[in-house]
């Protein structure tokens, strides 16, 4: 279990630690916990800056703020424009942020600091979860597709004096997008101040495009210096065919090395799979763990998780023991946990791919970029110094890209297509992109959108087009929520898309890996598939009382039932807002598995002897995922369609359901037909 990792700056591998960051760190007493708030805030770095970034702020329309991660730019900032008057008369303070789990844990931080209940002064907004009110809130964090949508209804997000998009070095696809609607708005509304922020940025490219075509006044960048604390890094001496085992062997030497005393652990794998094999890695391990040792108390952190349950990692360990949370990239920006001490970074991330030829989305794992391995670093050292193991070469980090790949390069653009035509951007060649999409993907998302009735062959949006743009769900399950009128199978739609918006509904009890939760998931099982099933569980969890101790008794996730219960409502109302009716099927699987077939008319596959599939589009090989029910079962029709697509070492597909193909073809006829008239 000896792994060698040995630190840059030092005369070579296996010597023993230097401190690169030594001198650098920011000075703080280490009882920091019990000094006051405001201390505690006036020793952050971006503190001396505050006087400068309000200047900047009265003086130019858009400035770009990079400081190191730690320095205080997400907490700090928006309470300075409180502080200075920009949150009177009504207005609202914005913060984006990439991901959720950043929105709602910064904003339980602010609203401690400011002293307000949370979604009081200080709130949040997420999809399907509003934390925040209409009239008291002053600073709100939210997700960038929150903000995004919010200009659907208000396109001149009136309501807001200052919007900050933070984590801007992430490119996610909603942060570019509503870039490029701000730059918009402020030519409208001059009065509407921007923060671009991020500790990994290169900021003059965002320069650049925030004065091309406006003024050299129109913007700049302000640098913070400083750091919170200092924070090592090392790497393994050589490469690791096993990055999970690896990362759970780290941890496990830490915690038997740093004794009872020193720090949490933050573990950064690629996904959910991961996640499992290294939580099963722990659980070989604990049988060994010395009786005089501190218990390790591992704790996942992924986006399947329902709010409540991410938050739960920030909870502070029972004294004697040791959290090691395992997470993916969500807690890779903007995320403080108290007491992280050590970070290990498995190097990797998942990344959402689009196949604009075969216009299949899918999941695929690549190494991480320069820029996320200094946010994942960057995790520790905030509340003390901290050490980043990087469990990769030197060697390796120097090959690495500077940053990620803008989201928007390689994503499937249907629904945000959507949504830009619903804005009122008919000519996407006109709008400034910070980075354009690939011409192939604009192409296919505007067939698709031709194909679903969802743009007239004039390009513009139909009225259906219009409601679905406004539905806080994918177009292809929209679609299926409108086609639910005419199939009749309103009720049982509502709550198909309420289930596939949640993971995780089948636990894994302790004790019993898998095999208990498999039973359970047979009792629900349904022979068309898993949409059917999870329509089951459904049912069954509201017949029973919606109960936990019912979801205990059957390996079931009563937040993530919970939680499809509230989405269930929330889309509920959308669907008496479009005046689409919510009546049951009466049991007519025929009728529910065509109207999946609306949705899902890009993800069609049919079954081959080898037990694999074949993609309708792009004839490749999938294989379908070990929960589904149909992972043992040949379809009877051959044929299935499925909700999503991952790319681990071969293509597996998730959530399938049995079809019949003419009910495809329907769908392929209608593509074809559009597209050669359009
Ligand atoms: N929940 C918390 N508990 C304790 N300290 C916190 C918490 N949240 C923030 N802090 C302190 O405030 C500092 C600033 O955090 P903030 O998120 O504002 O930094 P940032 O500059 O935005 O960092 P990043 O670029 O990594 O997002 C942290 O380094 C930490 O010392």
């Amino acid at each position: 279990m000896a792994l060698e990792f040995w630190k840059p700056g030092t005369t070579g591998p296996g010597s023993s630690l230097d401190r690169e960051t030594d001198g650098e760190g920011f000075a703080v007493p280490s009882a920091l916990s019990s000094q006051s708030i405001q201390h505690q805030r006036e020793r952050l770095p971006i503190f001396k800056h505050r006087d400068e970034l309000l200047y900047a702020i009265e003086m130019y329309g858009v400035i770009i703020v990079v400081g190191q991660t730690g320095c205080g730019k997400t907490t700090q900032l928006p309470q300075y424009l409180m502080e200075s008057g920009w949150a009177d008369k009504g207005n609202v303070i914005a913060c984006t942020q990439p991901r959720r789990v950043a929105a709602t844990s910064v904003a339980a931080r602010v609203a401690t600091e400011v002293g307000s209940i949370l979604g009081d002064e200080v709130g949040y907004t997420i999809r399907f979860e509003d934390v925040s009110d209409k009239e008291r809130t002053r600073i709100l964090y939210m997700t960038d597709g929150m903000l995004f949508r919010e200009t659907l209804v208000d396109p001149l997000l009136s309501r807001y004096s200052i919007i900050m998009v933070d984590e801007a070095h992430e490119r996610s696809v909603y942060t570019d997008l509503l870039l490029g609607i701000l730059k918009k708005i402020r030519r409208k509304r001059p009065s509407l101040r921007l923060i671009v922020s991020s500790a990994t940025l290169d900021a003059t490219s965002f320069l650049d495009f925030f004065t091309a075509s406006t003024s050299p006044e129109e913007a700049t960048i302000v640098s913070l210096e400083g750091r919170m604390y200092p924070v090592e890094v090392a790497y393994l001496q050589e490469p690791t065919p096993d990055y999970v085992r690896t990362a759970a062997q780290v941890a496990w030497n830490i915690n038997l090395q740093q004794g009872s005393g020193g720090g949490d652990i933050l573990m950064f794998l690629t996904g959910r799979d991961d996640i499992e094999r290294c939580l099963e890695e722990f659980s070989d391990l604990m049988a060994t763990l010395p009786r005089s040792a501190t218990r390790l108390l591992p704790l996942a952190l992924h986006a399947g998780l329902s709010t409540d349950e991410q938050l739960r990692v920030f909870e502070p360990a029972a004294r004697g023991s040791r959290k090691v949370i395992i997470a993916t990239n969500i807690a890779e920006a903007s995320v403080t946990i108290e007491g992280i001490k050590f970070v290990v970074d498995c190097g990797f991330v998942k990344m959402r791919m689009f196949n604009a030829t075969t216009a299949l989305a899918s999941l695929a794992t690549v190494p991480t970029s320069v820029a996320s391995a200094t946010q994942r670093a960057g995790r520790a050292g905030r509340t003390s110094p901290g050490v980043c193991y990087r469990l990769y070469p030197k060697s390796a980090f120097d090959t690495l890209p500077l940053s990620n790949s803008p989201e928007i390069t390689r994503t499937d653009m249907t629904t945000p297509i959507l949504q830009l035509k619903s804005l009122g951007i008919d000519d996407l060649m006109k709008f400034e992109w910070v980075s354009a999409p690939p011409a192939e993907s604009v192409l296919r998302a505007l067939e698709g959108l031709v194909a679903a009735g969802m743009i007239g062959e004039d390009g513009r949006l139909t009225a259906i087009g219009e409601q679905v743009a406004e539905c806080p769900v994918e177009v292809g399950i929209a679609r299926m929520l409108f086609s639910s009128k005419e199939l009749k199978c309103g009720e049982e739609i509502l709550t198909i898309a309420a289930m596939t918006a949640i993971q995780d509904v089948f636990l894994i009890p302790d004790g019993a890996p898998g095999a208990l939760a498999e039973l359970e998931r047979r009792k629900f099982t349904a022979e068309e598939g898993d949409h059917l099933t999870l329509l089951n569980v459904y049912n069954a969890f509201t017949r029973y009382g919606r109960s936990s101790s019912w979801c205990k008794a059957h390996a079931l996730s009563f937040r993530a039932m919970s939680r499809a219960v509230s989405i269930r409502g929330q889309l509920k109302k959308y669907m008496q807002r479009f005046n689409l009716p919510t009546e049951s099927c009466e049991g007519d699987a025929k009728r529910l598995r065509r109207c999946l077939v609306s949705g899902y008319w890009r993800n069609g596959a049919r079954w081959v002897a080898d037990g694999t599939y074949r993609s309708v589009r792009g004839n490749r090989t999938l294989h379908v995922h070990p929960t589904s029910v149909l992972f043992t079962r040949k379809p009877r029709s051959g044929w299935v369609v499925f909700h999503e697509m991952e790319e681990t070492k071969k293509t597996q597909i998730r959530i399938l359901t049995e079809i019949e193909p003419d009910w495809l073809v329907d769908h392929g006829h209608k593509f074809q037909k559009k597209v050669e008239r359009s």
